[in-house]
């Protein structure tokens, strides 16, 4: 059986993802949602089997999971309609999910019709063994992120340093994931999967770093609890369309797809 898939977005993580997917027996992107402006840019990057929609409603019934990889803003006004239609939404901007009456929306939804909101673990390793234990078996967690300093560009970080001339790393944020989610939207998103995965998002505290010396992304997590202790570090490169996304977030992508395609699955 293909697995039918509908992107919402066509930015670096979608266009990384479609060319991993387009070789896959097994999996099919039958539509991708982009905003209406950008319907007529999308259409011939794509061949002309996948059909390019702005409005949710034009989501085919056939469509077995929907990926979200568009930003914050698209979780908040496609994915509640996404799972009232009973399909499995992917979430790549978990960071969103810091938001109550979003994320009590979604699992409303979610509850209400039986399709599943499926958090990707995108850029970060180690989400599997944090959830396994989980907020009973943890007593605290320390997300440590750090980015060079021009992927911050356009964040709060630009207030409390020179980010094109930082010579030596730099603390850009430290408190909780709940307000690193919020003001970082497009650096944290794994800061809120940690959180949910874990102990919470006002429990999860988080540095984020702005340094010279890295040349890829850096996510570290440091986490205990009675039972258990758990040190992760993830360092990925990124990818060519955005600088400040991890390659691995479109691998992880591709794993959640594979996921519900293949008979062993690991
Ligand atoms: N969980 C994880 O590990 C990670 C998650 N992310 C999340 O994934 C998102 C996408 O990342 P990336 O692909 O690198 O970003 P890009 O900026 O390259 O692409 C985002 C794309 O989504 C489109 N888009 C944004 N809002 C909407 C909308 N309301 N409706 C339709 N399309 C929309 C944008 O279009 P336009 O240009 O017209 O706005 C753009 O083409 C990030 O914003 C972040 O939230 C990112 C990295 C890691
Ligand atoms: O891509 C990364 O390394 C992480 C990221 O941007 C995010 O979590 O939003």
């Amino acid at each position: 059986m293909t697995v039918k898939v509908a992107l919402i977005g066509y930015g670096a993580i979608a266009q990384d993802l479609f060319f991993k997917v387009q070789d896959d027996p097994y999996l099919t992107i039958k539509q991708v949602l982009v905003r209406h402006r950008s319907c007529e840019i999308v259409k011939p990057l794509l061949c002309s089997t996948i059909e390019v929609i702005s409005s949710i409603d034009d989501l085919d019934d056939d469509i077995d999971f929907v990926l979200e990889c568009a930003g914050h803003e698209a979780l908040c006004e496609y994915g509640e309609a996404v799972l009232r239609r009973g399909i499995d939404l992917g979430v790549l901007s978990a960071g969103a999910l810091s938001d109550i009456n979003l994320d009590t929306g979604l699992r409303q939804a979610a509850h209400q019709s039986g399709s599943k909101i499926i958090v990707v673990p995108g850029a970060i390793g180690g989400i599997d063994a944090i959830s396994s234990v989980g907020k009973t078996g943890l007593t605290a967690v320390q997300y440590t992120g750090r980015k060079a300093p021009l992927s911050w560009k356009g964040t709060p970080a630009e207030n409390v340093c020179d980010l094109e001339n930082l010579s030596e790393p730099f603390e850009i944020y430290a408190g909780t994931a709940r307000d690193a989610a919020r003001l970082f939207p497009k650096n944290a998103n794994v800061v809120a999967t940690v959180a949910l995965a874990g102990i919470g998002f006002d429990e999860t505290l988080v540095r984020l770093i702005a340094d010279p010396f890295v040349s890829r992304n850096t996510h570290r997590i440091e986490a205990h609890g009675d039972n258990v202790s758990f040190s992760f570090e993830t360092c990925s490169g990124t990818l060519p369309d955005n600088p400040r996304t991890s390659a691995l977030t479109s691998q992880s992508a591709y794993r959640i797809l594979k996921m519900r395609s293949d008979s062993f699955f690991l």
